[in-house]
């Protein structure tokens, strides 16, 4: 069999140690050493309710520090597990809670946190949430000013609503009329952006015909907590940082049937100054010509009549309803039970439930097959399967792969 985890997880520390008290009355639930550090894990931000903040200890030079945390934390729940994965991540399993949001993970030490770390200079840890199989991939739609990515985007949003969600970027540029803060974009002042950027706020950014646009973590996240797919309209600039980050997508550039047509709907579009047409041309040209680079997009949509690029699009995302209807039922008709104890053998945790509230054919044990994951934060950690046990003979027969 593998090794135990602590269902305790404060148990990583001495039982009676002065440590461990003052930690347990600040609410912190576990505490996971990697390497020369210890990461604890819970606390409450007011005193009262628990939250899921994060403390390092490290054991050379006996001192406590709060890390810079990126990502959106779990929302805490009635107590958590904690075991280490891979010497680079600490698996986060919430109590009490559906299956398709107990899986968690703290990234403590992957190549997203030691570049984050170098470049803000302190210690940095990063929430990334578990999905079952491949999830959802986000899809990055880039392309010159002009060619109707919003307009594309607007359709299937409109004919989809609770599939797809928009990534609000920031951006320093001026409202247009209409344009409402918040939800086309998050408008802002440039030096306000720039120290969100230094402080590792934004998944990607760039300098775009003169203004500042990029794409918050935090947008991201917050369409993928909604359970919908995320949809970013971004530059070729900003489509090849998400390309070399460790957000897994799809990327799909939109070319004009002619650069005439780009310059008319440009100027008929009537949003632009002359000037900015001008710009917004001139960068186009580049544009397109990067959108052939080589391995940077997965598929190259040309928008000539709108509604055959439209049914090509969505040829391309494979809309299958259904499927995506299906999978959100079974992940919230099970959960995790709120007293479990967990082990690990290689890349698996068997999490046995207690006695079964729910009658005896209700699966309180589940297995959770870790060993082909992907992705990771910025973004979603793919790859995770979930069986549920066979209550009855409450034996290693899965009855169903969730
Ligand atoms: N296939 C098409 N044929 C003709 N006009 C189109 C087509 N697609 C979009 N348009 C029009 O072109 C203009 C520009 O479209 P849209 O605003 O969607 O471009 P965009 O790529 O999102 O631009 P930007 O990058 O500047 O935000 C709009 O007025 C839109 O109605
Ligand atoms: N790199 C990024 N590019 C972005 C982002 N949001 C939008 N954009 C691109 O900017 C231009 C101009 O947009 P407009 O709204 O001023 O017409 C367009 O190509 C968008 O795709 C972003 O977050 N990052």
């Amino acid at each position: 069999m593998g090794e135990e985890a602590p269902e305790y997880l404060l148990d990583g520390l001495d039982k009676f140690s002065p440590l461990r008290c003052d930690l347990e009355s600040q609410g912190y639930q576990t505490a996971t050493t990697v390497g020369d550090k210890i990461y604890v894990i819970g606390g409450s931000d007011d005193g009262t309710k628990l939250s899921m903040n994060v403390k390092v200890f490290d054991k050379l030079t006996g001192i406590w520090s709060i890390p810079t945390v990126l990502g959106t934390k779990p929302v805490p729940s009635k107590g958590h597990s904690a075991v280490l994965f891979n010497n680079d991540r600490i698996l986060i399993l919430t109590r009490d809670s559906p299956l398709d949001d107990c899986t968690w993970f703290l990234e403590v030490s992957t190549p997203f946190v030691k570049e984050k770390n170098k470049i803000l200079g302190t210690e940095v840890v990063a929430w990334s949430k578990g999905v079952r199989g491949d999830g959802p991939m986000p899809i990055v739609i880039s392309g010159p000013s002009g060619v109707g990515k919003g307009t594309l985007i607007s359709k299937l949003m409109k004919e989809f609503p609770s599939t797809f969600g928009f990534s609000v970027s920031h951006t320093t540029r001026a409202p247009r009329e209409k344009e409402v803060d918040g939800v086309h974009y998050h408008f802002t002042e440039r030096s306000k952006m720039e120290k969100e950027i230094m402080d590792g706020k934004f998944l990607e950014s760039a300098l775009v015909h003169g203004n500042l646009y990029g794409t918050s973590i935090e947008a991201v996240e917050a369409v993928t907590d909604a359970g919908k797919r995320c949809i970013l309209d971004i530059d070729v600039q900003g489509a090849r940082s998400v390309r070399s980050s460790s957000l897994e997508a799809i990327f799909i550039f939109i070319c004009p049937p002619s650069f005439e047509d780009l310059e008319k709907r440009l100027r008929d579009r009537g949003t632009e100054t002359e000037e900015q047409v001008q710009k917004r041309l001139r960068n186009a040209k580049a544009e397109l010509d990067q959108g052939k680079s080589p391995g940077l997009f997965d598929h190259i949509l040309v928008n000539d009549v709108l509604e055959t690029c439209y049914k090509n699009l969505k040829k391309i995302l494979g809309l299958d309803e259904t499927a995506d209807a299906l999978y959100q039922q079974s992940m919230k008709n099970h959960k995790i039970p709120l007293c479990y104890s967990i082990s690990k053998t290689d890349q698996k945790f068997l999490i046995h439930g207690g006695s079964n509230e729910l009658g005896a054919a209700t699966p309180t044990s589940f297995m959770l097959d870790a060993s082909l994951l992907k992705g990771g934060a910025p973004g979603r950690t793919r790859g995770l399967k979930i069986y549920a046990i066979d209550p009855l003979t409450d034996s290693l027969n899965w009855i169903e792969q969730l």
